[in-house]
């Protein structure tokens, strides 16, 4: 897990654990050995630490902290102390990432040299913990306190460059970075070790650390309220500051055993792989990602380009893919033209791009009004207006122009994928693309499989999907897909509780406190009354049902008579400066309480004859939230979801859920199923008219077990409680 090779006087330490030699219990062993071989063997003159393959290490294995084995002599703390102890110099060179333990390794050594296109960086914090092995010791005594502040708490990388002039490295090198580094391990060779133990330094910066520790503790408190580990990653280096490095280490080491044991850390690491595990997919049936190859995809196409199909167009070129925009008349093309040229020229305002890449970048994008021209284009995303009869019209269109084997794919968030398909004689080529606004930002994508989708097809958009730079969810068809259809009864709950005795800013504070970013009434101003008051009166018209009669909608969940009544005041959220809230002008962002909306679910009240009552916090809390995760394992029995990480990840990179709660089904084993199943049954009883409240059968299954089941097993309950 670590060779030992010698060239000449020097012996080279190759960290060998692919893909990313995370510094698991056999690496760190093979590390501390290797230095141990180096120093006993006279004929070493200086050491060499790097990393097979693409990267030197990225960091702890961070499956170790769960098992325990990070603790397991050598632990990370004990390698990088005997690298630094260590009476031959120890070079690390650095290419591809040297992140977390991996920089903290670099740290231990003498010095460090990188390849121009390295990147170091401390990305602790985004999984629930701190740099634990010293470097939040040792960074501050290279760089300083205030620089360590910034890249500790973002846990952002710092390219090559950047670190030169921090000083993390000592040289930039081009070509191979293991002959360099041994080139540079020899001109050192006979220098004293004196001034190169980084543990030994004092932090150039140490008059400033109260201030800067104090500004730095309430910017991390602004910005990530709630969060553990940021907050310990700043006590942390206010010690480094003021202690020496024997007493400081001491601390990091207490502050990361408590982070690496909290609920944060657990489940942000479980968010961490889900992540990476959504784009393995696998479908009824055995097809998977491991065994179907995707088609090569050489250029694009969107119709549409309004909001969502500029932004779509967007990713397509930032991946440096031709794409085609076509609209229906020169009106829209330009105004999406416009609006994709305007994004540009923000990024090159904003330093973000040059003005010769978005220049280059544009040149890849071809408008037009002609469907014609998307003869030869390999995948075409629909982005028209959420309409059946106005989708099918435009696949219809497509599958006569388009090459036979091209995929068309629809951006629909709710539409049944099957009856798009039906439009054209390609229904094994169709899939919907549910991208999320803003679509060039947005890292979401929730990828639709219809009945008649081919694995093929399902690879192929998911590879484009990863080379477009997203998180492709794959999810089966039905209303609103996984993400819509558990906002749904969030929606209609929070919604509800108004009319029993909430306003509005009482509700959004709950879900605001418990971390989703923005709650679901202001959410509707921000999408529009209007928006969700045609959406109510589509549903309604697919089910069957008259929406403007109550008798009708609400079995249905579609009774929503507070929207109604604001809407039909003209009242339709932030555009028109009054919605759930009032705004200072149309547009704004700031959502006041507004007393004529609790005089007017007041009047509701008092028509309908309904006793108002005080809704205690933990009844909103449970009633938004646990209807929403009740929806999320229904999406599960019926496959819709395949696992509960992809819900998970829908949730946290589409809606804004707390990432730190790890998404709405690791939060539910977190609650306890059977104390989640017990509260769901409760509001079912107290609400038999509402079909959300039905428990699922699989929550069900699930919490009648003896023993809680591990999440990553709730599949293999899934099949014996699916109603398909
Ligand atoms: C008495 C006191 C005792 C105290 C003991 C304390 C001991 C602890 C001491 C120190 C602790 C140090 C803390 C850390 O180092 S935490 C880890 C910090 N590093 C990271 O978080 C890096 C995470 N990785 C990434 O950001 C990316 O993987 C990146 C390196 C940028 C590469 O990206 P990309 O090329 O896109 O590749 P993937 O992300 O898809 O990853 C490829 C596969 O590798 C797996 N992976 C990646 N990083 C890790 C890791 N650190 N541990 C385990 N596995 C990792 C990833 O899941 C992919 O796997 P798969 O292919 O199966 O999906």
């Amino acid at each position: 897990m670590a060779d030992y090779r010698k060239q000449g006087d020097v012996a080279v330490l190759h960290a060998n654990n692919p893909p990313v030699n995370a510094l698991s219990y056999h690496v760190r062993q093979g590390l501390y050995d290797g230095i141990e071989a180096a120093e006993k063997d006279p004929s070493v003159k200086c050491i060499v630490i790097c990393g097979k393959g693409k990267t030197f290490p990225v960091g702890a294995d961070i499956r170790e902290f769960a098992s325990g084995s990070a603790k397991k002599f050598p632990n990370l703390i004990e390698v990088c102390d005997k690298i630094e102890a260590c009476t031959k110099p120890v070079v690390a060179a650095i290419h591809g990432f040297a992140l977390g333990g991996g920089l903290e390794i670099s740290l231990g050594c003498h010095y460090r040299i990188g390849g121009t296109s390295c990147k170091v960086g401390f990305p602790e914090v985004n999984i629930g913990v701190l740099p634990g092995a010293g470097g939040t010791q040792r960074l501050p005594r290279v760089i300083g306190l205030k620089p360590s502040l910034d890249i500790i708490t973002s846990g952002c990388h710092v390219g090559a460059k950047e670190a030169l002039k921090l000083g993390i490295l000592d040289k930039i090198v081009q070509g191979d970075v293991v002959t360099e580094g041994i080139k540079f391990a020899k001109s050192v060779q006979n220098q004293p070790l004196h001034g190169r133990r980084v543990s030994t330094m004092a932090v150039p910066d140490v008059s400033q650390a109260n201030a800067l520790c104090n500004s730095a503790m309430a910017e991390v408190k602004r910005k990530s309220s709630g969060l553990l580990a940021p907050v310990a990653c700043v006590k942390s280096l206010r010690v480094a500051a003021q202690t020496p490095y024997k007493d400081g280490i001491k601390i990091e080491s207490a502050l990361m055993l408590q982070l690496m044991t909290s609920g944060q850390a657990k489940a942000l690491q479980y968010a961490f792989f889900a992540e990476r595990l959504a784009s393995k997919w696998q479908v009824p049936g055995g097809a998977s990602h491991a065994t179907v190859t995707p088609r090569p995809v050489k250029s694009c196409a969107v119709v549409g380009g309004g909001y969502m199909g500029s932004g779509i167009v967007m990713c397509i070129l930032n991946a440096g893919l031709p794409c085609i925009l076509v609209e229906a008349n020169q009106k829209f093309l330009d105004r999406g033209i416009k609006m994709i040229q305007g994004l540009y020229a923000g990024s090159v305002k904003l330093g973000k791009m040059s003005e010769q890449d978005a220049k280059k970048t544009l040149s890849l994008l071809k408008p037009t009004l002609r469907y014609e021209d998307l003869k030869d284009v390999d995948v075409v995303i629909e982005a028209v207006f959420e309409d059946m009869k106005l989708k099918q019209e435009v696949f219809g269109k497509l599958d006569k122009v388009c090459k036979k084997d091209a995929l068309l794919c629809s951006n629909t968030s709710t539409l049944n994928i099957d009856k798009i398909a039906s439009a054209t004689r390609r229904p094994d080529r169709v899939m919907g693309m549910h991208f999320f606004a803003p679509a060039y930002y947005m890292k979401l994508l929730e990828n639709i499989r219809g009945a008649e989708t081919s694995p093929q097809t399902v690879a192929t958009v998911t590879q484009l999907s990863v080379k477009i730079g997203k998180v492709p969810v794959l999810v089966g068809n039905c209303h609103g897909f996984v993400g819509n259809r558990m906002m749904a009864p969030y929606t209609t709950e929070a919604q509800r509780l108004l009319e029993e005795g909430a306003y509005p800013h009482q509700v959004d504070q709950v879900i605001e406190e418990f971390g989703i970013p923005i709650g679901p009434l202001k959410v509707g101003d921000l999408t529009g009354l209007d928006v969700s008051w045609k959406i109510t009166r589509e549903v309604s018209r697919m089910l069957g049902l008259d929406h403007t009669k109550r008798e009708d909608v609400e079995p249905f969940g579609l009774y929503f008579p507070v929207r109604n009544a604001l809407y039909e005041k003209g009242r339709l959220g932030r555009k028109t400066g009054a919605g759930f809230y009032k705004y200072e002008k149309a547009g704004s962002k700031v959502a006041i309480p507004d007393p004529l909306v609790m005089d007017i679910i007041d009047h509701h009240c008092r028509e309908e004859g309904i006793d108002r009552r005080r809704i205690p916090p933990q009844e909103i809390y449970e009633r938004c939230l646990y209807s929403l995760i009740n929806e999320g394992f229904k999406t599960l029995e019926e496959g819709i979801a395949a696992r509960p990480e992809d819900v998970d990840i829908i949730w946290l990179l589409g809606y804004g859920w707390p990432r730190y709660t790890g998404g709405p089904m690791h939060f539910a084993s977190q609650i306890g199923l059977r104390r989640l199943y017990g509260r769901i049954e409760y509001y079912h009883n107290k609400y038999p008219d509402r079909d959300h409240w039905t428990p699922s059968r699989l929550l069900k299954t699930l919490s009648q077990q003896e023993h809680p089941v591990p999440l990553a097993q709730w599949g293999q309950f899934a099949s014996t409680t699916s109603r398909l």
